[in-house]
């Protein structure tokens, strides 16, 4: 059923369609930064463009760069990368960048959020296309750097010029991507998985089950400084074999006792609710409940998830893993 993706990967890509383009780089946060500085090392043309002098600007500044204010750096530019926080980007759009849309300009996003659920309706005469890494910034900067790279999806929205599939690559290539491999997807494909994913594994998932776990073993009366070793320090040791060399790789790693009692329990914790619970979320998210729900948060002035950064800063998890600190970096490998 599921049929084999398209993977592009350096040689079948070049920088080409990209070059002698100028480039507005939006926001320079956790994407932001890695993107103009992985584009402008590959050679290609950027400007940063933000709303105002800030955090954000004086980096930008440290790092070599002239930021412009929004709307500057897309009058001057071609392609115009959106990397402010998706509920930003609405705004950016209609204020700072519709006024100044020509023809033949690209809009180019690194999350499809806005593009699917039609937050942004851009002219049908411009590109809109993506290229999302499948990481974090920081890591998309740091692998770069290292000679390797992130794995991106790539998606066309709009195609006006003929061209925007190998534009996407370009990027794709510039930002280190297509050092692992580009996969060619649609808007919705990398919405959905995007939102699922962080929701139920890598953000959601992960986070309160080690939180379950570290805080059960609290409450039993075992040392914090103990089970944080072992139900929050070490995951990532097990998911970096895991990485490397596949679940069977990780369980050649580990004991015996741990592979049967892994197996056996696992299910246990991890079983046909959950699995329906995932569903839920994945329905949620395809219906745009999610997407309706976040907005709204967001016009609230994002109460939610500003108290759920608090109470995290305050957890016992945090407390003890700052008091560990010290400790996890004396440990880490110094290369
Ligand atoms: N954080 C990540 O690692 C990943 C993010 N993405 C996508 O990349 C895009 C950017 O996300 P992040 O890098 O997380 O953003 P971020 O939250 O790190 O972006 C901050 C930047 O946007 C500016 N900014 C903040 N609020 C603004 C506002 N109201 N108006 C204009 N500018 C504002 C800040 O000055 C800063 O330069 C999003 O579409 C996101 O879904 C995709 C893959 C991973
Ligand atoms: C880092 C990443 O890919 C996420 C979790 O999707 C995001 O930050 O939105
Ligand atoms: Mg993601
Ligand atoms: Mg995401």
């Amino acid at each position: 059923m599921s049929r084999i993706a398209k993977i592009y990967t350096e040689k079948e890509t070049s920088l080409d369609a990209m070059k002698g383009k100028r480039i507005a780089i939006l926001g320079y946060g956790s994407q932001g930064r890695a993107w103009a500085l992985n584009l402008r090392d590959s050679g290609l043309n950027v400007t940063v463009g933000l709303e105002r002098e800030g955090k954000s600007w004086e980096q930008a500044k440290q790092d070599g760069f002239n930021p412009k204010r929004t709307e500057d750096a897309v009058k001057e530019a071609d392609v115009i990368i959106f990397l402010v926080p998706d509920m930003a980007q609405r705004v950016v759009y209609r204020e700072k960048v519709q006024p100044y849309l020509r023809e033949r300009m690209d809009l180019v996003f690194a999350h499809g959020f806005n593009i699917h659920y039609r937050l942004i309706e851009p002219p049908n005469n411009v590109d809109v296309y993506m290229v999302a890494p499948k990481g974090p910034g920081p890591i998309v900067r740091e692998f770069y750097v290292k000679g390797g790279g992130v794995p991106v999806l790539v998606a066309v929205h709009q195609n006006h010029s003929n061209k925007a599939l190998e534009k996407a690559l370009a990027i794709a290539k510039a930002l280190g991507g297509t050092r692992a491999g580009a996969i060619e997807t649609t808007f919705k494909e990398e919405t959905e998985t995007d939102l699922i994913g962080e929701q139920t594994i890598l953000v959601g998932g992960v986070m309160e089950l080690m939180k379950a776990a570290f805080e059960t073993l609290v409450e039993m009366g075992y040392q914090p400084e103990v089970a944080y070793f072992e139900t929050i320090n070490e995951l990532k040791m097990i998911v970096d074999l895991v990485y490397d060399k596949g679940f069977m790789g990780m369980l050649r790693s580990v004991s015996d006792t741990a592979k049967y009692g892994g197996f056996t329990v696992g299910k246990k914790v991890i079983n046909e609710e959950t699995r329906q619970r995932i569903r839920e979320a994945a329905e949620r998210v395809r219906s745009g409940k999610f997407a309706e729900e976040w907005i709204e948060e967001y016009g609230r002035g994002s109460p939610v998830l500003k108290k759920g950064m608090e109470d995290m800063d305050k957890s016992k998890e945090e407390e003890i893993g700052r008091r560990l600190k010290e400790i996890i970096e004396r440990g880490r490998p110094k290369s």
